[in-house]
């Protein structure tokens, strides 16, 4: 996967750099390059934004940059994603979808947001989302952790393909609870079933943890769980 980050801090992705994003940039698995949005400036200032039309607080980034960003970076297997406040919120699936695409694209916007133009001219599919209801102060720190969210389902970075298929929101549920050593802490005991051995017995205990948590904290997510896939896996487990 080929992605391009065009961003007025670049210094701010140092941090994909580091851990199974940096291995996965090592070994060739992820193309991530980053770009300064200034070199794509034409004055002696390197300007990037500019006031309101229609007044209002803050400042609004100038097209042309961007124009001339896309330029160098679109591809025809380019998609264009846009971290907003006004986006789309940003789930599983939606992370799912980006990673099986080519070319990734991520405009990161500062001040009050970008031109519209640049958006509704981009020379790709543009996708506009956001992680969720509060105010960032611009679309960096999103697009670190989508990357995150996209890197983890490439083939061949998370070493256990098995952590992708039960872990939180990748089939609805919430997770269980995990355990490891001592059995006892803290005058806390692992939960004797997960001591037992008996895989059939673990799989209906997680499976009854995980809709007791997904109910009990995620309503909006138990209710949208098909009825029939509860009681179904209930038996076969
Ligand atoms: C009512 C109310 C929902 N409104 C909100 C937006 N207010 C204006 C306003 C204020 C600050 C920024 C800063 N900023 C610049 C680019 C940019 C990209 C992403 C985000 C962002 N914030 N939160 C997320 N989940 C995001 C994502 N993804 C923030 C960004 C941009 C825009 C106006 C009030």
């Amino acid at each position: 996967m080929r992605v391009d980050i065009i961003s007025i801090f670049p210094d701010y992705f140092s941090p994909l750099d580091l851990s199974l994003i940096g291995k996965a940039r090592g070994t060739g698995l992820l193309d991530l390059s980053v770009h300064d949005l200034r070199t794509w400036t034409s004055d002696v200032h390197r300007t990037v934004d500019d006031s309101p039309y229609g007044g209002g607080p803050g400042m609004v980034m100038r097209p042309e940059p961007w124009a001339a960003a896309f330029s160098a970076v679109a591809s025809p297997s380019s998609l264009l994603v846009v971290p907003s406040p006004v986006g789309k919120p940003f789930t599983q699936a939606d992370a799912a979808a980006l990673a099986a695409q080519e070319h990734l694209v991520f405009a990161c916007g500062r001040y009050e947001g970008i031109d519209q133009r640049v958006l509704d001219s981009a020379p790709m599919p543009v996708r506009e989302v956001s992680l969720g209801d509060y105010v960032l102060f611009g679309g960096e720190v999103a697009v670190i952790v989508i990357m995150e969210a996209i890197t983890r389902l490439l083939p061949g970075v998370l070493g256990n393909a098995d952590s992708l298929t039960e872990e939180s929101h990748s089939d609805g549920l919430l997770e269980a609870p995990v355990y490891t050593k001592p059995a006892s802490w803290d005058g806390l005991d692992v939960p004797e079933v997960l001591r037992s051995g008996d895989h059939g017995k673990i799989a209906r205990w997680r499976r009854e943890q995980s809709l007791l948590r997904t109910a009990t904290r995620r309503p909006d997510l138990f209710e949208a769980y098909p009825p029939e896939k509860i009681g179904k896996l209930d038996r076969a487990a």
